[in-house]
């Protein structure tokens, strides 16, 4: 079994359009204990099944990232193999934190090992960018300084612990169309985060930062601001939205408010996708 956490883009500032349509960005990436699960067993065809929450919104078809990764080994292998992959759909498909994203890598990960393929880090990470900008950043699940794309990565020491509340409304931003909202953008000049001694020297540091995409995000759906606005009535430390949306995150100071915080949303607003966990700094197989 193999977790696919959410990814969570503590902060997001964009940079200039480069030559090939993508923003430069720059992010303080971390993951969630919520995730994904995908498990991978031996078989002649690729076969792929779903379940989960959110399953019925995915095809199990050739557009799935978890097919799309699984024969991306196609070529090199010079043969199709086979693979039985079940995947349990727990987090909001196309919300900001990067369930397809982490799904993809899962599966570099998974049939690396059941292959027998013997790809490390680097080359599963650059097989991973031809995939999704934030494929490359979910090959490790770990803290990450993200800039470029998304390809360029450096792992970062591990984040002080926090508890964190994710929370969906249920709409969905484009990306594309979100971008293409952005009026006001911080740029990609920040220099690496220093190691954060404590859940509150990190907290500091965030409230100088910014997701730039939250502004034209809000535009498109105004009702991740009142997410914002609830989350940040829960008493969080931080509320802010996670890459392009909808998904926003409270960052607390311990899994009991965070728990009290979540349970409090989806009493308030029942289709509103509501859970708490912790950041995490593990490595999911
Ligand atoms: C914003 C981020 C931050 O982690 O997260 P998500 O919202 O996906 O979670 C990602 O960079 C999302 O990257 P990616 O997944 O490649 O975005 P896509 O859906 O392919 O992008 C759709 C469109 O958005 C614009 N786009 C996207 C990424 C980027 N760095 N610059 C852009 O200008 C481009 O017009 C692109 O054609
Ligand atoms: N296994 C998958 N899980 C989620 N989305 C998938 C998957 N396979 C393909 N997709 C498509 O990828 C797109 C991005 O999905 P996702 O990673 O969940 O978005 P985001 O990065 O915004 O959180 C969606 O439009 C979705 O239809």
């Amino acid at each position: 079994m193999a977790r696919a956490p959410a990814k969570i883009n503590l902060f997001l500032h964009v940079g200039d359009k480069r030559a090939d349509g993508f923003h430069a960005l720059q992010s303080l990436v971390a993951f969630t204990e919520a995730g994904d699960d995908l498990a991978f067993a031996p078989d002649d065809a690729l076969t792929l099944a779903i379940d989960g929450p959110f399953g019925a919104e995915l095809s199990a078809g050739d557009d799935n990232l978890v097919v799309k990764a699984a024969r991306v080994f196609e070529p090199a292998l010079g043969a199709a193999k086979g693979a039985h992959i079940t995947l349990t759909k727990n987090l909001p498909v196309a919300s900001g934190i990067g369930g397809g994203s982490a799904d993809c890598a899962a599966t570099l990960r998974g049939l690396n090992a059941l292959w027998g393929l013997g790809l490390d880090t680097a080359a599963l990470q650059e097989i991973g960018a031809s995939l999704g900008s934030d494929v490359p950043v979910c090959i490790t699940c770990q803290p990450q300084w993200m800039e470029g794309r998304g390809e360029i990565l450096t792992e970062l020491p591990a984040l002080p612990d926090l508890a964190v509340v994710l929370v969906n409304p249920g709409v969905g931003v484009p990306t594309g169309k979100v971008f293409g909202a952005l009026k006001e953008r911080r740029g990609v000049g920040l220099p690496l985060p220093p190691k954060f001694a404590s859940a509150d020297d990190l907290v500091a540091y965030l409230k100088d930062t910014a997701n730039d995409l939250e502004a034209p995000a809000r535009v498109i759906a105004p009702v991740i601001g009142d997410v914002l606005d609830f989350i940040a009535g829960q008493g969080a430390l931080l509320s802010r939205m996670s890459g392009s949306g909808a998904t926003c995150f409270g960052l607390f100071e311990n899994g009991t408010h965070a728990a009290r915080a979540a349970e409090a949303i989806r009493a308030a607003h029942p289709g509103w996708w509501a859970v708490a966990s912790r950041l995490s700094g593990r490595i999911y197989d």
